[in-house]
C-alpha cells in the first residue's frame, strides 16, 4: 500500500481531526416522531449556525442496497465512510448468487447437502425472520429451502429469530403465518420442514461484540439442545408470551422449542448440517463460535455436535471466520484505514460496546485487525447490559472523557468515534427516552466542541443513518399510526431519512470554500473529506469530497 501524497492546497491545522458518527441521527420527514427535531440540543445548533453543513444520504443505492427502498444501517453505514466507496452489499450480492445459481453451485453448499444425504441427518437454518434486508431476507431463506428440497435432503428443521427491529415492533406473525403456508405448500411424503425454535433477537442468539454472552448461551441451549419452554407452534409461543408479558415486542421475545411428545422437534444432532442465513457479520460471529471452536470458553455448550456448519456470508475477512460459507462479501479494499496507516497518520477509534466493531471492523472494511499498532488506538468503553430505555444516555460521558483527553493530548492526528445513543435508545421505540439520549449526547457534543476550540482542531459531525428521526410508524399519506389506546406506534427501525454533516473548523484558514459545500453526495464522501482535512490528497477512485479545496 503506497502512503498518500500531500496536498499542497491545505494549509494545516494546529489539533487533530475528529470525526463524529451520531449513530442513528438523520434529519426527519415527518414533524410527528422526530425525536432529533422535538430533544433541546443546544450544542449541535450552536456548531451548526457557525459551519457549513449539508445533508447526505445514508440508505438505499446510496450505500450499495439492493434499492432506494432499503433504509441504510451500520455495516453499510460505517463500511461507506470508511471505504471511501460504494459496494454492493450482502443484501443484493445473497439475493444475486441465488438468482444466477451459483450459491448452489459453490462448494459449502455442496458440503451441506451432501453430508445429510450421507448421513441421513437434518438440515438446520438458523436467522433473522424477516424480510428487513439488514442482516437476513426471508426470500433467502425459502430459495434454500426450496433447492435443498429438489437436491434430495428428506428434513429441515428451521429456528427463528423473531425481528421487530429492523421490521415492525410486533409484526412476527406476518411473517410466521404466511411462512407456515409456505413450509406446507412444500412438505410431502418426502419432504419434511418445519420450525424448531427460536426467540427475540436481542435475547437470544444474536449478541455482537462480545456484550452479552447470556444471549448466545440462551440460544444454543433452544436450537442446539432443546432447551426451552414447549409449545406445539412457533404461533403459541408468541401468543403465549404477549399474554403473559403484556407490552412485550418481538424482539425481547422470550426462547421455545415446538415439541411433539414432550419431545423437542429439531435438536441439533451429530451428522447434521447447520446454515446460519444471516449476511452481516456482527451478529453472526458468537454463535458461528460456538459451533466452530473447538476450544470455547464464553459457556459451557454441554455438548457440541459434530456438524456440517456454514455461514451465509465470511463474517470476519482477516480470521475467516466462518470456515465455510455460501457466498462471497464485498471485495472492500484500500480503505482509509489502511491508506491512513501507510500514511503515517496517528489514529484514535472509539466507541462503547455496542457500536465498538462499527469505528474498528465495519469502518476498515469487515477486517477486525489493526493495520498498524504502533499508529492506531482502538478503544472500547464497556457498554452496560441493561434495556437502553433504562440508561438512554449509555456511555456517551465516559467517550467524551477519553476523547477530549485524546484531542488535548496531541497524540493524535485522527479520532473518530461513534456514540450509539441515538441508534440503540431508537431501537427500544420509547420516544421520551430517544429524547433524553439525543440531549444526553449533545451536552457530549459541547464538550468535543470546546476541546476543538482549545486545539485548534476540526469536528466534522455525521452519521451512518436515521433512527431516531423518525419513531412513530406512519401511514402512506404521512399520517401517524395510532395504537388502540390512543398512542402513537412506535417505529423501532431505521429510517430512510438523509444525515447530517456539519463542518466545525474554528480556525478556518480559507483553503476550502466554507461558504458552499457540495450537494446530493453519500456518506461515503465522508472518507475523502477527512483524506483532505488531513492534508493529503484521496485516491483517485474515492468518492466526492465534501469540501471544495481552493488551489
Ligand atoms: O443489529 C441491529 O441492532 C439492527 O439490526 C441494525 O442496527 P445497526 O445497523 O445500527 O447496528
Ligand atoms: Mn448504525
Ligand atoms: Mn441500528
Amino acid at each position: 500500500m503506497e502512503a498518500l501524497k500531500k496536498n499542497p492546497a491545505w494549509k494545516g491545522r494546529r489539533g487533530p481531526l475528529v470525526l463524529v458518527i451520531m449513530d442513528g441521527v438523520g434529519y426527519g420527514k415527518y414533524k410527528d416522531g422526530d425525536a432529533v427535531a422535538d430533544s433541546k440540543m443546544y450544542h449541535l445548533e450552536a456548531i451548526k449556525a457557525k459551519s457549513p453543513h449539508t445533508k447526505l444520504k445514508a440508505h438505499g443505492t446510496a450505500v450499495g442496497l439492493p434499492s432506494d427502498a432499503d433504509m441504510g444501517n451500520s455495516e453499510v453505514g460505517h463500511n461507506a465512510m470508511g471505504c471511501g466507496r460504494v459496494f454492493n452489499q450482502g443484501a443484493a450480492l445473497v439475493s444475486q448468487s441465488i438468482e444466477s445459481g451459483n450459491m448452489f453451485k459453490g462448494q459449502a453448499w455442496i458440503d451441506v447437502i451432501s453430508n445429510v444425504k450421507k448421513t441421513g441427518g437434518t438440515l438446520h437454518f438458523i436467522g433473522l425472520f424477516s424480510d428487513g434486508n439488514v442482516h437476513s431476507h426471508l426470500d433467502h431463506l425459502k430459495a434454500m429451502i426450496r433447492e435443498a428440497k429438489k437436491e434430495g435432503a428428506a428434513k429441515v428443521r428451521i429456528h427463528i429469530l423473531f425481528d421487530g427491529r429492523d421490521v415492525g415492533e410486533t409484526s412476527a406473525l406476518d411473517y410466521l403465518d404466511p411462512f407456515e403456508e409456505f413450509l406446507k405448500t412444500e412438505n410431502s411424503g418426502s419432504f419434511d420442514a418445519r420450525i424448531a425454535s427460536g426467540g427475540g433477537r436481542m435475547w437470544i442468539t444474536m449478541d455482537r461484540y462480545g456484550a452479552d454472552w447470556s444471549m448466545v448461551e440462551r440460544g444454543w441451549k433452544t436450537h442446539v439442545l432443546g432447551e426451552a419452554r414447549q409449545f406445539g407452534s412457533a404461533r403459541e409461543a408468541v401468543e403465549t408470551y404477549r399474554k403473559e408479558i403484556p407490552g412485550i415486542i418481538d424482539q425481547d421475545l422470550k426462547e421455545f422449542t415446538v415439541a411433539e411428545n414432550g419431545k423437542p422437534i429439531g435438536t441439533i444432532e451429530d451428522g447434521d448440517s447447520v446454515i446460519y442465513f444471516n449476511f452481516r457479520g456482527d451478529r453472526a460471529l458468537e454463535i458461528t463460535a460456538a459451533f466452530e471452536e473447538d476450544k470455547f470458553d464464553k459457556f459451557d455448550r454441554q455438548r457440541r455436535p459434530d456438524v456440517c456448519y456454514a455461514g451465509m456470508m465470511e463474517y470476519d475477512g482477516d480470521m475467516h471466520v466462518p470456515k465455510r460459507y455460501l457466498v462471497s462479501p464485498p471485495a472492500i479494499d484500500r480503505t482509509m484505514g489502511e491508506y491512513l496507516a501507510a500514511t503515517g497518520v496517528r489514529t484514535l477509534a472509539i466507541s462503547e460496546t455496542q457500536k465498538y466493531g462499527h469505528v474498528t471492523y465495519f469502518f476498515n472494511g469487515n477486517r477486525t485487525g489493526k493495520f498498524d499498532e504502533k499508529l492506531e488506538d482502538y478503544v472500547e468503553i464497556k457498554s452496560d447490559v441493561v434495556p437502553f430505555e433504562q440508561r438512554p444516555w449509555m456511555k456517551c460521558a465516559e467517550i467524551t472523557d477519553t476523547v477530549t483527553q485524546a484531542i488535548t493530548s496531541g497524540k493524535y492526528d485522527f479520532i473518530r468515534l461513534n456514540y450509539p445513543n441515538g441508534d440503540m435508545v431508537g431501537h427500544t421505540g420509547v420516544y421520551q427516552a430517544v429524547v433524553c439520549s439525543m440531549e444526553g449526547m449533545d451536552i457530549q457534543l459541547g464538550r468535543l466542541a470546546k476541546a476543538v476550540d482549545a486545539a485548534g482542531g476540526i469536528l466534522v459531525l455525521t452519521a451512518d443513518h436515521g433512527n431516531s428521526d423518525d419513531m412513530f410508524e406512519h401511514k402512506k399519506d404521512g399520517s401517524v399510526v395510532y395504537k388502540d389506546d390512543g398512542s402513537p406506534k412506535a417505529k423501532t427501525s431505521h429510517s430512510l431519512n438523509p444525515v447530517p454533516c456539519i463542518i466545525y473548523d474554528p480556525e478556518f484558514k480559507g483553503d476550502y470554500d466554507n461558504t458552499e459545500l457540495n450537494e446530493g453526495l453519500g456518506i461515503s464522501s465522508i472518507a475523502a473529506t477527512c483524506i483532505e482535512f488531513l492534508g493529503y490528497l484521496p485516491p483517485e477512485d474515492y468518492d466526492t469530497p465534501i469540501i471544495n479545496l481552493k488551489n
